[in-house]
């Protein structure tokens, strides 16, 4: 019988398969390899930060230089021209400015040895996400590119953002008797309110210079500010206010303090006081009045008629509306009257954007309040995106910075969508990933249309506030030479001075964009031939596609938690007025029972039946109040716990 021999697997040798034993060895030692590559590398890179720490230079040094180099490659930024204006600088017919500002690194985030990570080169703001291949050492940047009017650096002072965006809305509205609105949105700390001071300030003494002699008109000046739901009067110790429409369709604060002004000092003393009342509201309340949007109205009037009307916003912190995680109810109520704030006021800015008749405008209290800056064709409105520079904030940077570019267009519809992908000029639609991003201003909204109305340049735009400032300050300021770029001014404060409250923003970024991130960079090709790619390459730029969020109208359950957030501040609104109204009624009851009493008790003849009936009618009376308050609030602790139903369904409001 024959032997069946078993053999081991044969070595390889040459000309031979290799044998499994041998495939495996083989991985054994690449990875090895590999493993012995990246301890080396790393071992590199903290070298190389001890080195950074003992120069001073701030930030990963890697992501630093790939900015820097990136920069390099662009061109020059594009001159800023003011808004809306003719050659002879007057305001014409366009009704929607769109910016971007970006302030300058803060105290503690170079303390933090944070970076800055936005690029503006007018109009054209580049994001740079910083990030890692799944390696943990190939550095690349993600570059979200967005266009807008004005994309103005950390260089650019508050006066130069006046004089383009702002200067020609007052005169729209001190000469041509229009409505105004100027927003500043953005996350908290990113300059929302000191760009809107600067603004208040010039517009506050703009508004008397553009009025002039016309003793017709009447100054007045009204600030307040809608907070979760409320309405409160600034100028007035924070009294609630009353929003109401009439049946002719306007809306009337009812109530609302109007302070009559003769000149821009008084206007100014005024703003201060609502700014006041508004900062102190912020210190005492841990950070309250971020989660507030303020709002300061100059109003002219010719006798009781309003001739023209200039809005300042300072928005709630747009993080603020995603935040629904929050354990107070208070919190979480705010965040969602916030977000549904921010989504109307996006619709109706859009409509102004796309020629629509229909403004949404009931949608929110802000939008309600803000009527008439939407009403055309008296309308003209500015919004101000301001964002930080800082690495760290570049979720939130991007999600402001789309916000404001979505203000600008309405979504293509969802199967045009579908069949051909709009080409959006402010995501970075390049094909991912090529090295050496090209020029951010190829887009096509980079470059002023050949129908555009001239615009009057920024120079001219200073000038003519240099000289009204000469003017007042005295001519020696107005015979200075304009310089030949926008430069910080010196009487703005330096950022050093005045950043140290700035608060870094704690959980950035948050969990589940460090797990989308990581999400984004499995599947990349072997991490070896990365490692050898880039000693080979240098550091990858990346221009990224970024997965475009639902840009069509919000989730159902979103609508539905809004829906019911609003009829809870009406059912709070309710049952308070009918709890007030209970104890009142009560206390006349009460007053008329002693009475009844010192009757019964104290005089020889009194009609007992007279007494009981009408003793039984009060009480008749006590026992409904009691079963409609008990109702009130029955209804009420259910619509709380809708809310809270529906929040922890709810893992995180989108970010409108
Ligand atoms: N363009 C700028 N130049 C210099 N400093 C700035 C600039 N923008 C903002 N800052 C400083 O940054 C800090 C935060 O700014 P600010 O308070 O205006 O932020 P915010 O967006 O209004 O925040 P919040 O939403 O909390 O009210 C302040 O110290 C402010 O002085």
């Amino acid at each position: 019988m024959a032997e069946r021999v078993l053999s081991r697997p044969q070595k390889a040798s040459s000309g031979k398969r290799p044998s499994t034993l041998d495939k495996i060895q083989a991985m054994e030692k690449q990875r090895a390899e590999r493993r012995q590559q990246m301890e080396e590398r790393k071992m590199e890179m903290r070298e190389e930060e001890k080195r950074n720490a003992e120069l001073g230079v701030i930030g990963d040094a890697d992501f630093v230089r790939m900015i820097g180099e990136w920069r390099e490659q662009q061109p020059c930024s594009q001159p800023h021209v003011a808004f809306d204006c003719d050659a002879g600088g007057r305001a014409k017919g366009k009704e929607l400015c769109i910016c971007a500002r970006k302030r300058p690194m803060g105290k503690r985030e170079v303390a933090a040895n944070d970076h800055d990570a936005v690029s503006c080169q007018n109009p054209v703001v580049v994001v740079h996400d910083c990030r890692h291949r799944v390696d943990g050492i190939t550095k690349y940047l993600a570059n979200t590119k967005f266009v807008f009017d004005h994309a103005f650096s950390e260089a650019v002072a508050t006066d130069d953002v006046y004089a383009c965006v702002c200067e020609p809305l007052v005169d729209f509205v001190a000469r041509k008797r229009g409505r105004a609105t100027v927003f500043a949105y953005g996350q908290t700390g990113s300059g929302k309110t000191y760009t809107m001071c600067g603004i208040q300030r010039r517009a506050a003494r703009d508004t008397f210079d553009f009025v002039g002699d016309d003793a017709t008109i009447v100054v007045g000046v009204s600030f307040f500010e809608i907070y979760g739901g409320r309405c409160q009067d600034l100028l007035r110790d924070r009294a609630r206010l009353q929003v109401r429409e009439d049946g002719k369709g306007e809306v009337n604060v009812v109530d609302l303090g109007e302070d009559v002004v003769s000149n821009s000092e008084e206007l100014l003393d005024a703003i201060d006081r609502g700014n006041r009342l508004r900062t102190t509201q912020r210190t005492r309340a841990n950070d309250a009045s971020s989660r507030s949007h303020a709002v300061c109205q100059i109003v002219l009037r010719r006798g009781p008629a309003v001739v023209g009307k200039l809005s300042l916003v300072d928005l709630a912190g747009s993080e603020r509306g995603a935040d629904t995680r929050s354990h107070s109810r208070q919190l979480r109520t705010e965040s969602a009257e916030i977000n549904k704030s921010l989504l109307a006021l996006k619709e109706c800015i859009r409509s102004l954007a796309t020629n629509d008749s229909h403004v949404p405008f009931r949608a929110s209290k802000l939008t309600m309040v803000l009527r008439d800056s939407f009403v055309r064709p008296h309308c003209r409105v500015a919004m101000i995106a301001t964002v930080s520079p800082s690495v760290s904030a570049t979720d939130h940077t991007i999600n402001t910075l789309r916000y404001a570019d979505r203000v600008k267009e309405k979504p293509a519809p969802a199967s045009s969508a579908a069949a051909a992908p709009p080409q959006k000029n402010n995501e970075n639609t390049a094909p991912p990933p090529v090295l050496n991003a090209s020029p951010c201003h190829q887009g096509a909204a980079a470059t002023p249309r050949a129908a555009d109305p001239p615009r009057r340049s920024l120079e001219a735009a200073r000038r003519s506030l240099d000289s009204r400032q000469g003017g007042r300050r005295g001519n020696k300021d107005a015979s200075k030479p304009p310089s030949p770029r926008p430069s910080p001014r010196a009487d703005s404060p330096s950022f050093d001075d005045i950043s140290s409250s700035l608060d870094p923003i704690p959980g950035w970024p948050p969990a589940e964009t460090r797990a989308r991130r990581e999400r984004d960079d499995r599947g990349v090709a072997d991490p070896v031939a990365l490692v050898a790619d880039r000693a080979a390459r240098g550091p990858l730029l990346v221009d990224e596609v970024r997965p475009e969020d639902p840009d069509g109208p919000p989730p159902e359950s979103v609508m539905e938690l809004h829906r019911t957030v609003d009829s809870l501040f009406e059912e709070e609104e309710a049952l308070l007025n009918a709890h007030m109204n209970m104890i009142q009624e009560n206390a006349e009851l009460l007053t008329e029972e002693g009475r009844m009493l010192q009757q019964v008790q104290g005089e020889d003849e009194y009609d007992i039946d007279a007494y009981v009936a009408r003793l039984d009618a009060i009480l008749d009376t006590k026992a409904n109040q009691i079963d409609s308050l008990r109702t009130r609030l029955r209804n009420f602790s259910q619509k709380l716990k809708e809310e809270e139903n529906q929040s922890k369904s709810l893992r995180r409001m989108p970010l409108y």
